[in-house]
């Protein structure tokens, strides 16, 4: 397996507060990594170092085996898309101008295969052909989130980063989205790194979950280690509803829907 993405002894402070001390961490090609953990404690920090949007203060991020501090930034933001909370589209623009925006400059002239593209990340998000005519304004919030996506994802980028992206959608919307990011990346092999507040959410889309506590590691496993193992006090208590949730009260341990095995124990 390839290393995607790589932190080595990364330290993050603004002014005298250190919000990331020391990270280490290897991330897999084609891992779908959810993000999780206290308010604060630098999930987004740890993104934004990784398409350079943050400097870090020490260490090194590798991104596919490449030190980012020896890389062109606008060729490194180039494969790494970037999907937020909340509209973050051109207003002036379309909805296609939106998505096709980077593959235009990629493709310089070919038009039809930044047509193509644009057909291909709409269809794939679930988005209708004939909203290619409409601006952002005309657009519910869970539409404007699924252009952010087919806009992230249509320059083709093999790294996708994805902070709170349904955040600020409705739950049916929410778990529309849910599934229609799952089967992006199991189509695409793309690696995500995915940050969530929500430990149901991580553990259902997450191939891995990443534990953080204050700019450390609690625990980085896959969602059934989470749940049959947690490292930490803190990673009990945030996946203890979850292990409760695979108990049947007559005693019988059930399948449990998010590891897909025995993971739960009763509490009483
Ligand atoms: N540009 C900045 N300047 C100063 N402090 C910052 C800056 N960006 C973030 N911080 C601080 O660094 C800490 C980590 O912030 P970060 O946004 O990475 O946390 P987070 O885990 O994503 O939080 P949340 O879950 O609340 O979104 C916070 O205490 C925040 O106030």
């Amino acid at each position: 397996m390839n290393t995607a993405i790589e932190f080595r002894h990364v330290r993050k402070t603004y002014g005298d507060t250190v919000v990331i001390p020391d990270l280490n961490l290897k991330i897999e090609t084609g891992e779908f990594v959810t993000i999780i953990g206290s308010s604060g404690c630098g999930k987004t920090t740890a993104l934004k170092m990784i398409n350079g949007l943050y400097e870090p203060t020490d260490g090194d991020i590798l991104v596919n085996g490449e030190n980012i501090k020896e890389k062109d930034m606008i060729m490194l933001r180039r494969g790494i898309g970037y999907a937020i909370q909340g509209s973050v589209l051109f207003p002036n623009m379309t909805v296609e101008q939106n998505i096709s925006y980077v593959p235009s400059l990629l493709n310089k002239k070919d038009r039809k295969k930044t047509a193509q593209a644009v057909d291909k990340w709409m269809e794939m998000v679930g988005l209708d052909f004939s909203m290619k005519e409409r601006y952002p304004s005309e657009l519910s919030g869970g539409q404007q989130q699924r252009v952010g996506i087919a806009r992230a994802l249509a320059a083709s980028p093999d790294i996708l980063l994805m902070d709170e992206p349904f955040g600020a959608v409705d739950a049916i919307t929410r778990e529309q989205l849910q599934s229609e990011i799952k089967t992006i990346h199991q189509k695409t092999g793309i690696t995500i790194l995915f940050v969530t507040h929500d430990i149901e959410e991580a553990l259902k889309l997450g191939t891995k979950v990443l534990v953080m506590d204050r700019g450390e590691i609690q625990q980085y496993g896959t969602p059934k280690e989470l749940l049959q193992d947690p490292k930490t006090g803190f990673v009990e208590r945030l996946v203890e509803k979850q292990r409760r949730m695979c108990f049947l009260p007559e005693g019988n341990l059930k399948d449990c829907e998010y590891c897909g095995a025995v993971c739960g124990s009763p509490k009483e």
